[in-house]
């Protein structure tokens, strides 16, 4: 989210996340003041290969509940960044897929982080819009729940339906470009879109 006016009307919606991207290099790139939101809300600060320091000082700056750690952060950084923040911030780490992926890696994230965010490997580190092979996930040896993102519009949504009905734990639904009329402004009418969806299951979280 980048427009106030847009994140009000968006958050009226009421997602259970609210994201911001704190990579300057994103045509999302956020570097406002972030409105009041309902408290029901979570805030999340998205960084890619950001210092500590920052990440701790945004955290701070807009009250945020969760840091998603979209680059190739590593192990110790993520333990590094998890005394540095309080106790309550959400550390989500994204690991990007297109076709294969080796799950051993997340091993030594699982203590250090809440979720892990499984996005499509692009051109850029995220909000590239392409969907990749969710049957790579039927090989997820963990119980760490994860959300699925990356690509992910309206139309992908019958087909969200039928992974949720497996025995993944799939705990949110990670939205961006599909829903946007222009990078960071999203069209309310397709996030109202989303809520049939929503309602019908409660596996579901949105972001
Ligand atoms: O959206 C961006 O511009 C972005 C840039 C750099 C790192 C992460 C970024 N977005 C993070 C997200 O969580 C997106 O929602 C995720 O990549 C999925 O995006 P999309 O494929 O457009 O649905």
């Amino acid at each position: 989210m980048k427009y106030p006016d847009n994140i009000i009307e968006v958050a009226a919606l009421l997602p259970d996340y609210m994201g911001f991207i704190f990579w300057e290099k994103s045509a999302r790139y956020f570097n406002g003041v972030i409105p009041k939101l309902p408290k029901s809300i979570k805030k999340v600060g998205v960084f890619v290969n950001e210092s500590i320091d920052i990440v701790a000082d945004k955290v701070q700056l807009h009250d945020l509940q969760a840091v998603q750690l979209h680059g190739k952060e590593s192990v110790a950084f993520c333990a590094e960044l998890k005394t540095r923040l309080p106790k309550k911030v959400e550390i989500i780490k994204v690991f990007s897929i297109i076709d294969s992926f080796d799950f051993e890696i997340l091993e030594p994230f699982e203590s250090l982080c809440d979720y892990f965010l499984f996005d499509t490997k692009g051109k850029l580190p995220g909000g590239n819009g392409t969907t990749f092979d969710w049957t790579v996930l039927e090989k997820y040896p963990s119980t760490k729940p994860f959300f699925l993102s990356g690509g992910i519009g309206l139309e992908e949504m019958p087909e969200v339906n039928e992974i949720l009905k497996t025995n993944l734990p799939i705990y949110a639904i990670d939205v961006n470009s599909k829903f946007e009329i222009e990078p960071g402004l999203k069209s309310i009418q397709l996030c109202g879109g989303m809520q049939q969806y929503i309602s019908k299951s409660n596996k579901i979280k949105n972001k």
